[in-house]
């Protein structure tokens, strides 16, 4: 469920046609509703508390880190979920509380350790026995404790895309399965570190909920095994990875999802931490670009539009499928023609949509990407020194830019010559 319909034969966000912001900012762009965004946000949270789950929210900062989004969301109680300092200092600025922040990932360095040991956050999920000692070294040395839990991986296949499933043994993330008792030990003894609980992400985009109940199955046995040994484990963050419909996926609902945590860790009596990350923002935003050329080639119409794949990366990167669809409703009469949707950047690759049946195009048309609010802008890029393109939030019938477009003399001021030029 979103609010990008047609009103009166124009797509609009919430309240407001695209036409008229494409108007006034310019394209390419990403516009985000933050009625979609609240109604996702409601959801998800009713369904953990429907299921008698004691939970905190930390949204995955990663997949749309626009501090105007995370204050939507922060404003309904979410926490945040962040792996790196930038990340952190956004959802700072955003106004999360320290108190319900959690920072993952498998290469903090110490100086991101320092920071978020400075500011109080609520825990560091650690993944690794080095960066379990340079925790422990940098909050010993502030007289401190640190509240951790280990990301165990717990060798479950999450079914989804290779290059976005984080949970099997020869993954890069977390502890290995058979070795975290051991580390857990370890972190007990250790002067800086307060363990609290455990954490596990085996990937994200899952479809099915039985790759999470196997994994939380682990989780559990795990908890009995680190309890016995009088470890007192009493937060499991489950990390994020409920999938969103693109095209002709059927992900489970949160209320399934929030059953299989019941089901398998309810009765534990330890508080669930959740990082959603796409489940929360990606039906909220969508990308506007305008054609710039129509092109007949030797085989196959192409439509030469103004975004890239430096814009929304996630076609290139995963041949991901994103619904587009023409900012002025087509009259059905018209037909449809297979087109290629391609960008301007010098890649082949740079591709959004091959053979896609669309409505008769042509220069200067608007059209819109669907269920781009979630890694879209978040991992966008400057290649072939194209600027980032702008941010825009929807509320009813307002609209805000949330993130300029900066200008080509911005960009150029970032870089300089070294003196032996003369
Ligand atoms: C540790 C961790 N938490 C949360 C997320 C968010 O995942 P998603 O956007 O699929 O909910 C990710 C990304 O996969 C992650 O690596
Ligand atoms: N970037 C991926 C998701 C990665 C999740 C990060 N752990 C995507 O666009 O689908």
């Amino acid at each position: 469920m979103n609010h990008f319909d047609y009103i009166n034969g124009r797509l609009h966000a919430e309240g407001v046609p695209l036409d008229t912001i494409a108007a006034q900012v310019g394209t390419p762009f990403y516009c985000y509703s933050t009625a979609t965004l609240v109604r996702h946000y409601t959801v998800f949270a009713e369904a953990l508390s429907k299921a008698g789950l004691d939970a905190t929210i930390c949204f995955a900062l990663k997949s749309n880190p626009n501090i105007a989004v995370v204050r939507t969301l922060a404003e309904l109680g979410a926490g945040a979920d962040v792996v790196s300092e930038g990340e952190l200092r956004q959802a700072l600025a955003a106004g999360v509380p320290p108190s319900r922040i959690v920072f993952s990932g498998v290469g903090k360095t110490r100086r991101e350790l320092e920071f978020a040991v400075a500011k109080g956050i609520m825990q560091i999920n650690v993944e690794s026995e080095p960066e379990l000692e340079a925790l422990s070294d940098i909050a010993a040395a502030r007289g401190v404790r640190m509240p951790i839990a280990l990301r165990v991986n717990p060798d479950v296949d999450a079914g989804t895309h290779a290059k976005i499933t984080t949970g099997k043994k020869e993954n890069k993330f977390g502890i290995e399965w058979t070795r975290a008792h051991e580390v857990y030990r370890k972190a007990q003894s250790l002067p800086g570190i307060e363990v609290v609980g455990i954490a596990c992400h085996i990937g994200s985009q899952l479809t099915d909920v039985a790759p999470f109940r196997e994994a939380f199955l682990r989780v559990r046995d795990l908890v009995a095994i680190l309890r016995a040994d009088g470890i007192d484990i009493r937060r499991l963050d489950l990390g994020g990875g409920l999938g969103v419909p693109y095209e002709n996926e059927t992900p489970p609902h949160p209320d399934l999802y929030a059953e299989a945590i019941r089901a398998t860790l309810g009765d534990l009596g330890c508080r669930i931490v959740l990082e959603p990350g796409r489940l929360l923002v990606g039906n909220a935003g969508i990308m506007v670009s305008r054609v710039v050329y129509m092109k007949e080639g030797a085989t196959r119409t192409f439509a030469i539009v103004d975004a890239a794949m430096n814009d929304l990366m996630r076609p290139a990167l995963y041949d991901a499928h994103h619904a587009i669809l023409p900012v002025v409703q087509p009259d059905p009469k018209a037909g449809i023609i297979a087109v290629d949707v391609v960008g301007p950047v010098c890649e082949t690759g740079d591709t959004f949509a091959r053979q896609r049946p669309l409505p008769p195009l042509a220069e200067g048309d608007l059209l819109v990407f669907r269920t781009a609010g979630a890694y879209g802008a978040a991992m966008s890029s400057t290649y072939n020194s194209r600027p980032l393109i702008p941010e825009v939030l929807v509320k009813g019938d307002q609209f805000a830019i949330v993130r300029a477009r900066p200008s080509y003399e911005e960009m150029l001021a970032l870089e300089s010559l070294p003196d032996w030029f003369g």
